[in-house]
């Protein structure tokens, strides 16, 4: 059930696309919100038109349809009327109305050195700015929130005025008078004082929208919450101005796991994950491998002793059921693994080592040996089932390799030919053949599949689809190794093998055969 009437007001669109790098069309916005709305936030704040002009076409298109939302309510940004400037008068509040956005959020100064130093106008004017524009919009029919600017520092200029401009709002029909952390420069004690003093000091309902210049807008806005807000203002993760705003994924997290607050409904708090990973892509961002909750790697455990326990209880390491965002558990095979950390991730991988401590210890052994000289099975889960499976003797022998020769050839017009040729074993059979290629991996990867291409015909569904690699300093007097990682995809499923080796080709070859190997498999 839902707690009442808690509002989740994102703002992904308006103070999100302030972020640094951000740079959204209008059928990006209007995808971004049909995201949002699909994890059931409350309000979704658009962006501000009549001051953006790719918001102004975001609300125009909304309104002919293009938007259909199913939980979410749109709501227009904009300030309050200019100073001196009659409200009927004022061209962009008349864009707030025209937006036709059942729901304003107008900011206003709150903070006395603002209201004389930025607006150059007198204290009265400012509340007057504020109650003339809330009243305008009621009697159109409107509901208003008001975000408060520089609250918090205000507070700290003089303890009063803030309360006057929350009152003239309220006075006015305002719902909601938002207290911003504008320069982001407060810590979770401080907003917790101040909401609970302005709280005792008036009537309306309070929000809370804070920016994370000291790390701590996630935090502050729960502070906020346990103070009385009940209203939180974030954005999809933590996009916004400067160091960005409080992350809404952290923050949902923190209201319905940490402190029992059902502000979303049934179920969409399992599209965290989704939701966050595509708005990223929308935003043309990679997305945070390490955010909470909803990052890959934020269940991910490479620690062998935090393995051991885990095989014991999840719980014992996860704060939480990963899935309940729509994320999973990862056990990561490293130097650092032991061999709890080998059975949980044989076992992920389909494999049951529980009763084969021999291979256990051997898998450790090796994975350990090899990551001391530039292996690296984390990335590489392909690898690692076929160093499991060749210890438990269940890897079919498909082909072996007697020799492969590669060649370069630069010719005087600046044309290069690679060309590869591999011998190889498949049952009784000894082949041999020879593949031109843009490169010596291409070139390889051609000859081997051709190869072996009549044996095993799903070889031709097979797709090197990524190809990285990482040179890593040698050892005291010792050259430098190269470490390949290649993607494969045979449409259905990706894998990832790697190969290691002080010579490129080498190293390329290794992780090509096992990545061969891998989709031959019988999975
Ligand atoms: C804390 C926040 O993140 S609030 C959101 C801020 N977002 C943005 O600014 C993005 C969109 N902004 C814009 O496109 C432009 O800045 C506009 C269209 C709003 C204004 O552009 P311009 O008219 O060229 O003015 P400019 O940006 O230089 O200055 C803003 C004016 O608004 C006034 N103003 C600032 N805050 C307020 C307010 N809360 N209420 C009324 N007026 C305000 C300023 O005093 C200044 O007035 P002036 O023209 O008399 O000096
Ligand atoms: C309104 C807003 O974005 C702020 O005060 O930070």
């Amino acid at each position: 059930m839902l707690t009442d009437d808690f509002h989740v007001f994102d703002t992904t669109l308006r103070d999100g696309a302030q972020r640094e790098g951000i740079s959204y069309s209008v059928a990006d916005k209007l995808a971004v919100a049909r995201l949002l709305d699909s994890l059931g936030v409350g309000f979704i704040e658009g962006g501000w038109p009549g001051a953006v002009p790719k918001d102004t076409e975001f609300f125009a298109r909304a309104a002919q349809g293009e938007l259909q939302l199913k939980h979410a309510t749109l709501v227009a940004f904009g300030s309050t009327r200019k100073a001196g400037v009659a409200v009927r008068e004022d061209r962009q509040v008349q864009a707030l109305l025209d937006s036709g956005a059942p729901v304003i959020t107008l900011v206003a100064k709150s903070d006395v050195w603002h209201v004389k130093r930025a607006l150059r106008t007198t204290l009265d004017e400012n509340l007057a700015m504020v109650s003339d524009t809330v009243s305008f919009l009621r009697a159109a029919g409107r509901r208003v929130f008001v975000d408060c600017e520089h609250f918090f520092d205000g507070y700290k200029h003089d303890s009063d005025y803030g309360v006057r401009v929350l009152d003239a709002a309220q006075a006015a029909g305002a719902d909601v008078g938002v207290l911003c952390d504008t320069n982001g420069g407060m810590l979770p004690m401080g907003i917790g004082d101040t909401v609970r003093a302005v709280r005792a000091r008036t009537g309306i309902r309070l929000g809370i929208h804070t920016q994370d210049d000291t790390g701590c807008a996630v935090a502050n806005t729960l502070a906020a919450v346990d103070a009385g807000v009940t209203h939180v203002q974030g954005t999809a993760n933590g996009y916004g101005e400067r160091a960005g705003n409080a992350d809404i994924f952290a923050v949902l997290g923190g209201l319905v796991f940490k402190m029992g607050l059902n502000v979303l409904p049934e179920g969409t708090i399992g599209e965290s994950m989704r939701v966050s990973h595509a708005i990223a892509e929308i935003a043309n961002l990679a997305p945070d491998t390490h955010a909470p909750y909803v990052g890959s790697s934020a269940f991910a455990h490479k620690a062998g002793l935090h393995a051991s326990a885990i095989k014991l209880g999840p719980e014992l390491y996860n704060h939480m059921d990963p899935e309940l965002t729509g994320n999973s558990q990862k056990i990561l095979i490293t130097e650092m693994a032991g061999r709890a950390s080998v059975e949980l991730k044989s076992a992920e991988l389909g494999m049951d080592v529980t009763d084969r401590p021999d291979v256990v210890s051997s898998v450790v052994d090796r994975v350990k040996e090899r990551e001391s000289s530039g292996w690296s099975y984390e990335a590489a889960d392909a690898s690692f089932e076929l160093l499991v499976r060749d210890e438990l003797h269940t890897a079919p022998s498909q082909f072996r390799l007697e020799s492969y020769r590669v060649i370069i050839d630069r010719r005087e017009d600046g044309a290069l030919v690679t060309e590869a040729t591999v011998k190889v074993h498949a049952g009784e059979q000894r082949i041999i053949t020879t593949a031109e290629g843009n490169g010596p991996v291409n070139a390889l990867d051609l000859a081997l599949r051709s190869a072996l291409g009549e044996v095993f015909p799903r070889l031709a569904a097979l797709e090197l689809s990524d190809y990285k690699v990482r040179i890593l300093p040698g050892k005291h007097g010792t050259d430098a190794i190269t470490r390949v990682l290649i993607e494969t995809s045979d449409k259905s499923t990706e894998w990832t093998t790697v190969g290691v080796h002080p010579n490129i080709i080498e190293a390329s070859w290794l992780a090509l055969e096992d990545a061969v190997r891998f989709g031959l498999l019988e999975r």
